[in-house]
């Protein structure tokens, strides 16, 4: 039996209670989820928050990850700062299906005053539902490391 696969879930103050319902619904579908916070809703700093989740990633703590501020693009744009990582912000199914299928993103970022709670919790089952296809694609993705 393979284990469940590790998701890191992170955010800013944006909105940390969608964060933990998405924990827990990721949780339900029988992921690891591996929510590092933070726990308050105290005004904090997203590149914090974003290079955080990505370093576990990096690390090799977790497989998948999960970012959330208000627009999704800060917290995006702090993760693509580490090394490997790749993540985008995305607003609808397609995308996400499309940022595994093609572009092997291990992160997910969502804009927590830009949709509501149904609307994320599809576009993470669409993500997560999603594997990489390889192929012509590979040679792509590995071209963005240079
Ligand atoms: O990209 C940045 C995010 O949307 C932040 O969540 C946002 O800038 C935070 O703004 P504020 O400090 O006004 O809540």
């Amino acid at each position: 039996m393979t284990a469940p696969k590790r998701i890191v879930l992170s955010s800013d103050h944006a909105d940390i209670e969608l964060r933990k319902t998405i924990a827990a619904h990721v949780a339900k579908l029988g992921y690891e989820a591996i929510d590092i916070g933070p726990m308050t809703s105290e005004s904090t700093h997203y590149p914090l928050h974003g290079q955080a989740a990505a370093q576990k990633i990096a690390d090799g703590e977790a497989d998948l990850g999960i970012l959330i501020c208000g627009t999704g693009q800060g917290i995006m744009m702090s993760a693509n700062k580490v090394p490997g990582i790749r993540c985008g912000v995305c607003c609808d199914t397609f995308s996400a299906k499309m940022i595994r299928a093609h572009n092997n993103a291990q992160i997910l970022s969502l804009g927590a005053r830009v949709i509501g709670e149904g609307l994320a919790l599809e576009i993470v089952d669409a993500f997560l539902g999603t594997e990489f296809e390889g192929g012509r694609h590979a040679t792509r993705v590995d071209m963005i490391e240079g």
